[in-house]
């Protein structure tokens, strides 16, 4: 395709440019995700599809089989329209956000009306079209009865859960030996808190978007090594959360203090932040953690109610002690109603979080009840950000655009070119001495906002 496109004045490229990441520029990561990344993650799932044939002629019987040729053939031409560049095109399906979808849609044509331009895999914002793309999987999968409830994903996040399996064993050794946390002193509950922090935040690094879908789990001993990851902190605002909790611990009134998780990742990510509301609960610091998770499958690995659940129920089912033990707790912390489990579909829209009032507002009501609100992951955090092309300098609070239904932390590692709230003069250091510093997921940020 011509670049830049033709139909674009110079002006309304500044205009597209300014406003955030698009995947038209070559060389750029939002072209180089879609160019590359997609269609392999798109060929794994036609893989895995053509795995569980046999899988799908046992349950179903020759409908099955039939279903799973439907599927294919779906991603199959989804896969051809994106290496062809062809225009995006309404969803057909009959879901709860089909419609808002196709409005949205809607809408990115209207921006490009002017020029009689059509929003085109390699002419959109990255956000909108890499997170079509999973919407387009699913839709997919729900054309294809009777196996319309098939997770193509589901194989891959238990994997990463059971390659991690030793690094989740010492995660929850060391957990366990902490109890009954109460009994530490103020001293030893901050550092640990600290600590698992830290580990709920390197937990990110373990993503299968990033890694095209390939198996990308936790073999280190994280507990060992935060010490050496330390310098790869690049905002370290974790004071602040311990400073909010501390307060609420205290001055609550009714004693209760809430905290949301919005989940990112199954796997071991998913275990480091169970460890860490585990510790939140046990050390008094927080009486009930509602967690948010996905929909439909989305972004390789990202959290649904039934990884969840497996997750929970196999660290019970575990041969390792610590494992089960803390499998067991977690168990019970849900039968309690100390964790809740939510989801909505406004986490798989496109749509940044300062349109949550407008699109999402029972989801917006609901995160206002926390204390405090976490962000897990890069996803989130493009999403915080608008995707927009902030300068690193912009002040957090500036860039969230007015999101702000309670004080609210983002835990990620680095892994695409957007970051705010950097030092003058930082990230140039960065570049410098390592060029990839913004994708690669080896650097982390946690970035606080909200009046303490
Ligand atoms: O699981 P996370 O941390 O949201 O990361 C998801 C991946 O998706 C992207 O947001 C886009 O591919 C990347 O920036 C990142 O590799
Ligand atoms: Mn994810």
């Amino acid at each position: 395709f011509s670049f830049p496109p033709s139909f674009l004045s110079s002006f309304q490229m500044d205009l597209i440019y300014d406003a955030c990441y698009w995947t038209l520029f070559p060389r750029s990561f939002a072209y180089l995700t879609i160019k590359d990344r997609t269609p392999q993650i798109l060929t794994k799932v036609i893989d895995t599809l053509h795995r569980h044939k046999s899988e799908f002629f046992e349950k179903h019987g020759e409908e099955g089989v039939e279903a799973e040729k439907k599927a294919i053939s779906l991603l199959s031409k989804l896969r051809n329209e994106l290496q062809t560049d062809k225009p995006i095109i309404p969803l057909v399906d009959k879901c709860v956000d089909t419609d808002i979808w196709n409005q949205y849609l809607e809408y990115q044509r209207s921006l490009l009306n002017e020029g009689d331009g059509e929003p085109r895999w390699f002419f959109s914002p990255w956000l909108f079209v890499e997170c079509y793309m999973y919407r387009r999987i699913h839709e997919a999968i729900m054309q294809s009865p009777p196996i319309h409830d098939f997770d193509v994903f589901k194989e891959s996040k238990d994997e990463n859960f059971f390659e991690s399996q030793d690094s989740i064993n010492a995660l929850c050794t060391h957990l366990l030996q902490l109890k009954p946390i109460t009994d530490l002193g103020e001293k030893q509950i901050q550092d640990e808190f600290f600590k698992l922090l830290q580990i709920s935040l390197w937990g990110n690094k373990c993503d299968l978007s990033l890694s095209g879908g390939e198996s990308s789990s936790q073999k280190a001993d994280i507990i060992n090594s935060l010490k050496d990851l330390k310098p790869f902190i690049l905002v370290n605002e974790t004071e602040s959360l311990w400073a909010l909790l501390s307060k609420l611990k205290k001055t609550a009134e009714p004693p209760a203090v809430r905290v949301d998780i919005v989940l990112d990742n199954s796997g071991f990510e998913l275990v480091t932040d169970l460890v860490f509301a585990d510790f939140l609960l046990s050390s008094e610091l927080a009486t009930e953690i509602h967690f948010h998770g996905k929909i439909i499958p989305w972004f390789v690995s990202d959290v649904t109610v039934r990884d969840f659940e497996w997750i929970v129920e196999h660290m019970k089912g575990s041969h390792l002690e610590s494992m089960s033990a803390c499998g067991a707790a977690w168990e019970a912390y849900v039968g309690m109603k100390k964790w809740v489990y939510h989801d909505h579909a406004f986490w798989t829209l496109p749509h940044p979080f300062c349109a949550m009032p407008q699109v999402a507002p029972d989801l917006y009501a609901e995160l206002q009840k926390a204390g405090v609100v976490l962000f897990k992951g890069d996803l989130n955090y493009r999403k915080l950000m608008g995707d927009r092309k902030w300068k690193f300098t912009v002040p957090f609070h500036q860039a969230l655009s007015g999101f702000h239904p309670a004080p609210l932390c983002s835990i990620r590692t680095l892994k695409c070119e957007l970051q705010v709230g950097l030092q003058p003069g930082q990230a140039e250091h960065l570049t410098a001495s390592d060029p990839h510093w913004l994708t690669t997921g080896k650097y982390g940020i946690f970035q606080f906002d909200g009046p303490l």
